[in-house]
């Protein structure tokens, strides 16, 4: 293939322009050129002239036009291949003038825009009568002749035009060019052609790059007419290449506009406008040669091809460590009415995006709710997001919700953290307790939740995300109102979709569905199986129970039982008894809930379990029936009503 450069090579094509008498002179040095140069001369002028050079243009066969006088102004004001002009000097005009003195003493001089003031100077040395005139077009130029002839001047000097019309008249014309100023302006056009092909051939390259963006882009000159362009954007303008080349932007919308990039140099990206029906990132940047602005460039991204890279980009460094959801509403286990009923809700609620506020006592099953609706959405595969908002203090569980910046904070992570809003676009976010959540914080995730996006810590620009909130609480938000601690604003914009999840005790025909479940599979997992007498005996005594703990506490008890009937301890119905030196809540009188039992005997409760478990807090929540977080907060609680 050809490279642009290569087609750089090889001889200048010239053409000349003008009159014969120039074009006679053209032919005489043409020669002297050799392999330099390969020549076109053709005898025409003005309109005729431009139609062959708009021909050749077309065509890519020629480097640089040759012409002189009006012609050549005329020419070059129409052609985008240079044209090089022929002029006239003072010594064409001396060497003229020895010319015509042959002749006769009475000389005219017909020069193109101005006299030659030098001439009056001369002629006095010369001896000779000169009259002076100067045209703009060819009539001016016949009209001066004419006048000239009128007034008896035999000889006339003057450019080709002005030679044609002195022998239409009858008079003697001489070229007014020599030979020297004809070579000095073939020389010119060559320099000036080997210029045009070496841009030509950097155009080529530039254009390629051009093309081969994805983006739509165009560059403007200083004066904001459009100088290149690619495909992308000959769409989004609405026209071919040809017909948009040269035009001024100013035709088209505003947000195109590069005259304030222009002026004042300042690059912008990111903003995303709207144009052809189409949303772009439009991006804004000055071209500088030596410091100075000599165009600008605008680059339009399709806004659905970044979200879809962005997208795919998150994906991609997801599928590393991908929050996903573990449950699905096959994981729902039980059959009461209020079940059932609940169940239903959230199903109908999996198929919109809504936000939704789950409720319900500690354990009763709520985050999995939670993600058995983000498992049966069109989020599905997408993460799962969760955070107990009680289980961290307020600046930590902002900078886990946000994300942070490197260096917002001492002890920050190179590089920054993206934060579980991030971690969970295009998926969902549950935000477990989201009642203990400090208020400023609230006005915060508030903000995120309008506007779609988030900033980080120690960030200046926002961050869009696509985030589904499934929130959830064990208190009732409106009595947090009420006492100013949730913010009224965030109550309405998260309680859109309610579900309520009944406590265990409300529903004890689910605890033989649930405990033969638990106990089936934490028995399997230790490689017995479950003993259906046993398990009829235990059943009243686990229905009979009021579950403070709902399911979870269900489910420890379970994997308790599992271990005892699974290495033997437990034999037949008659070991019941046995099981209640290990399962004592089971024979005795239920705990009280800590909301609902008296603070002091919730108190000696809790520091009995943390005395039997030397302090250690996983296991005395576990002991207890209830999650760690749960725990905590009812150890703040209780320390709260202390003070
Ligand atoms: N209907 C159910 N079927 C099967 N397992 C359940 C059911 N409900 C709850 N569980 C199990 O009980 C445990 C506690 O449930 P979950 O964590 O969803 O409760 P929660 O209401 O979110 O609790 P908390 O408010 O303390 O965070 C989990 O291990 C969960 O799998």
């Amino acid at each position: 293939m050809q490279t642009p450069l290569a087609e750089a090579e090889g001889p200048i094509r010239l053409c000349f322009l003008s009159y014969r008498h120039l074009s006679r002179l053209a032919r005489s040095v043409i020669e002297e050129y050799g392999d330099r140069a390969q020549f076109e001369v053709i005898d025409e002028s003005f309109e005729a002239a431009l139609a062959i050079a708009r021909a050749r243009e077309r065509s890519g066969t020629i480097d640089a036009f040759v012409s002189a006088g009006a012609n050549a102004s005329f020419l070059r004001g129409s052609l985008s291949t240079p044209v090089a002009v022929i002029k006239v000097t003072g010594y064409d005009i001396m060497l003229a003038m020895l010319k015509a003195r042959e002749i006769t003493r009475r000389v005219g001089v017909v020069s193109y825009r101005q006299t030659v003031p030098e001439l009056d100077q001369v002629r006095d040395l010369l001896r000779v009568e000169v009259a002076q005139k100067a045209y703009r077009t060819p009539a001016e130029a016949q009209e001066a002749v004419r006048e000239l002839a009128a007034h008896g001047y035999p000889v006339v000097i003057g450019s080709s035009i002005v030679c044609e019309s002195a022998e239409k008249e009858g008079l003697t014309a001489i070229l007014s060019y020599s030979l020297s100023s004809v070579r000095q302006g073939i020389e010119d056009a060559l320099e000036l052609g080997r210029v045009a092909r070496l841009e030509r051939a950097r155009y080529a390259q530039l254009d390629g790059v051009l093309q081969s963006l994805e983006g739509a882009v165009l560059a403007v000159d200083r004066r904001h007419r459009i100088v290149a362009l690619n495909t992308p954007m000959e769409r989004v303008l609405g026209g071919s290449r040809a017909e948009l080349l040269g035009q001024p932007l100013d035709r088209y919308p505003a947000e195109l506009s590069l005259l304030g990039t222009l002026e004042s140099g300042e690059p912008d990206r990111g903003e995303v406008i709207r144009v052809a029906r189409r949303d772009w990132v439009r991006g804004r940047s000055a071209i500088r040669e030596r410091g100075q602005i000599t165009g600008a460039v605008l680059t339009l991204q399709d806004a659905r091809s970044i979200r879809e890279a962005d997208t795919s980009l998150r994906s991609q460094k997801r599928k590393e460590k991908s929050p996903a959801a573990r449950y699905s509403f096959a994981d729902l286990k039980g059959s009461s009415p209020a079940l059932q009923r609940a169940r239903e809700t959230a199903r109908r609620f999996a198929a919109t995006d809504i936000t939704v506020l789950i409720s319900g006592e500690s354990g009763t099953g709520k985050e999995l709710f939670a993600q058995a609706i983000h498992s049966a959405s069109r989020r599905a595969d997408r993460p799962f997001v969760a955070v107990n908002c009680s289980a961290f203090p307020e600046t930590l569980l902002e900078s886990e919700l946000f994300g942070y910046e490197e260096g917002a904070f001492s002890g920050s992570r190179r590089g920054g953290k993206p934060g579980l809003f991030e971690a969970a676009h295009t998926g969902t976010l549950f935000l477990d307790e989201i009642g203990d959540m400090a208020p400023p914080l609230q006005t915060r995730l508030l903000r995120a939740l309008q506007e779609r996006e988030i900033v980080r810590l120690g960030g200046v620009g926002p961050i869009p995300v696509d985030v589904r909130i499934i929130a959830a609480t064990h208190q009732p938000l409106d009595l947090l109102i009420q006492e100013r601690r949730f913010r009224s604003d965030l109550y309405y914009r998260i309680n859109i979709l309610r579900l309520q999840v009944p406590p265990l005790r409300d529903r004890a025909e689910d605890v033989e569905e649930l405990a033969s479940t638990f106990l089936a599979r934490c028995l399997r997992r230790l490689g017995s199986t479950l003993d259906p007498e046993l398990f009829a005996a235990l059943l009243p005594r686990l229905v009979a129970y009021r579950w403070p703990g709902n399911v979870r506490e269900l489910e420890n008890l379970c994997e308790r039982l599992a271990v005892l009937l699974a290495h033997g301890q437990a034999d037949g119905p008659a070991s019941l008894e046995y099981l209640a030196q290990d399962c004592p809540e089971l024979f005795a009188l239920p705990q009280p809930p800590p909301a609902a039992g008296s603070a002091a005997d919730w108190r000696e409760r809790l520091d009995e379990v943390l005395a039997e478990t030397g302090g250690r807090r996983q296991e005395t929540a576990r002991r207890l029936g209830i999650s760690r977080a749960t725990l905590w907060r009812h150890m703040q609680e209780l320390e709260r009503r202390a003070t």
